[in-house]
């Protein structure tokens, strides 16, 4: 079996608002970035399934007939679920050689590449192809590359195997999937981030899916359509992390502390309802410097709330205590312990003062950048429309 080219992206995220608290069930306020991956799947006649992973140095063949033995026998009765199949995993880790249930950057992203590869294909034939993926956004930095990963291979792979059809048509540069396509590229990129998350809430793969500014709760999503426009600086610190190791910290801390962290998560959820309700209002009154103190004091509060988590870190300070000394407000994103923050710029802050925060930024040794939000989320693209830079690193593999 041969299965047709594929060429797809989707966005990362920031999440304003609800990191480690909506895993336990808390509101989260997330928008997607203009930073995206782009993974190409194309169809071959070689026997084999390879994956070529710039960003993580990883570049790895298999033979057709080795994965054929790990496809389980109830393969093709399972549906895209809220659990994986224990089975499948086991096999899998058995087969790329984890041992000790750990899993490092390039481990995570094959075994969540082979877990959707052979579920969607384990019940028909296992076709030969290659995968390759390349993306702007930093690894294990806050903003979501593991999930804009696991919906680009969710996308490419459901796509490949006629599950969802291929929204392009020959004239188009780019297209997007009807809705209930959406709803299943999001439940297949959910067990990839699974693997990779170990307990995710799901809102990376839902802003990767559907991208703009969107609200979350246990997995429901409502995609916020009348939001202001805000000015964003993004700081990667560039300190490691990772979120699997994060979460479970957190929830250890929930676990030993019950009483003590309980009303901590609860505030957060308070902090993105209120976050929620002062960008509505934004939009359909005048936008005064009120709105704004209120949502620096948010941020500010979040922050706290963070570190008593467990989830800052000395970078993440040096970053708010020199964006303060601006006047300006941050926080982390994402999952903590290092990564990524955001800053609020005002409508009227400064371009010198942007600058000079960036440059003092820099010379802590963090990468700083003013970035746009609310790209579109995950997309098909005719190969010739996407960026040369992108293409270029593709078309090596
Ligand atoms: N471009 C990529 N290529 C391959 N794997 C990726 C890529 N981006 C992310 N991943 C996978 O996602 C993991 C990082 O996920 P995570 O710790 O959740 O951080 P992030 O905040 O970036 O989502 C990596 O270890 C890797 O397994
Ligand atoms: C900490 C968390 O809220 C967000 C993690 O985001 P990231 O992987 O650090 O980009 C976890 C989750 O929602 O699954
Ligand atoms: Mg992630």
């Amino acid at each position: 079996m041969t299965v047709k080219d594929v060429f797809v992206s989707a966005p990362g995220k920031a999440i304003l608002h609800g990191e480690h608290a909506v895993v336990h069930g808390k509101v989260a306020l997330a928008v997607s970035l203009n930073l995206r991956t782009y993974l190409r799947l194309k169809g071959t006649t070689t026997g084999k399934v390879c994956i070529n992973l710039p960003n993580i140095d990883t570049f790895l063949c298999y033979d057709l007939s080795e994965l054929k033995q790990l496809i389980p026998v109830s393969c093709g009765k399972r549906e895209e679920g809220k659990r994986l199949d224990a089975e499948l995993v086991r096999r899998l880790r058995e087969f790329i050689g984890v041992t000790d249930g750990n899993l490092d950057t390039c481990n995570m992203a094959t075994l969540s590449f082979l877990y959707i590869y052979i579920s969607l294909f384990g019940s028909s034939e296992l076709p030969s192809l290659t995968v390759s993926v390349w993306s702007e956004l930093p690894t294990g930095a806050g903003l979501g590359s593991s999930a804009a990963y696991s919906v680009c291979l969710a996308s490419a792979l459901l796509c490949a195997s006629g599950a969802i059809p291929a929204p392009l048509k020959e004239s188009d540069q780019s297209a997007r999937w009807c809705q209930e396509d959406l709803e299943q590229i999001n439940s297949w990129a959910f067990q990839g981030e699974m693997i990779i998350h170990g307990n995710p809430s799901g809102v990376d793969n839902a802003v990767g899916t559907w991208g703009g500014m969107l609200r979350f709760l246990a997995g429901k999503i409502i995609p916020l359509s009348r939001v202001p426009l805000l000015r964003i600086l993004l700081t990667n610190t560039k300190v490691p992390r990772s979120t699997k190791v994060l979460v479970a910290g957190v929830k250890d801390k929930i676990n030993k502390f019950p009483s003590i962290m309980t009303p901590v998560l609860d505030s957060v959820d308070a902090i993105s309802c209120t976050c929620e309700k002062i960008l509505s209002e934004m939009t359909c009154e005048p936008i005064t410097g009120e709105h704004y103190n209120i949502l620096e004091e948010l941020i500010d509060i979040n922050q706290h709330h963070l570190n008593v988590m467990g989830v800052g870190h000395p970078s993440l300070d040096t970053l708010c205590q020199v964006t303060l000394t601006k006047g300006l407000h941050s926080k982390l994103t994402g999952a903590g312990g290092g990564g990524c923050g955001i800053t609020l710029l005002r409508p009227e802050t400064d371009a010198s003062v942007v600058q000079t925060t960036v440059q003092d930024l820099k010379d802590c040794g963090f990468d700083c950048w003013e970035t746009s939000i609310g790209g579109p989320g995950v997309q098909q693209h005719s190969p010739l429309s996407v960026k040369e830079e992108v293409l270029e690193i593709l078309n090596r593999y």
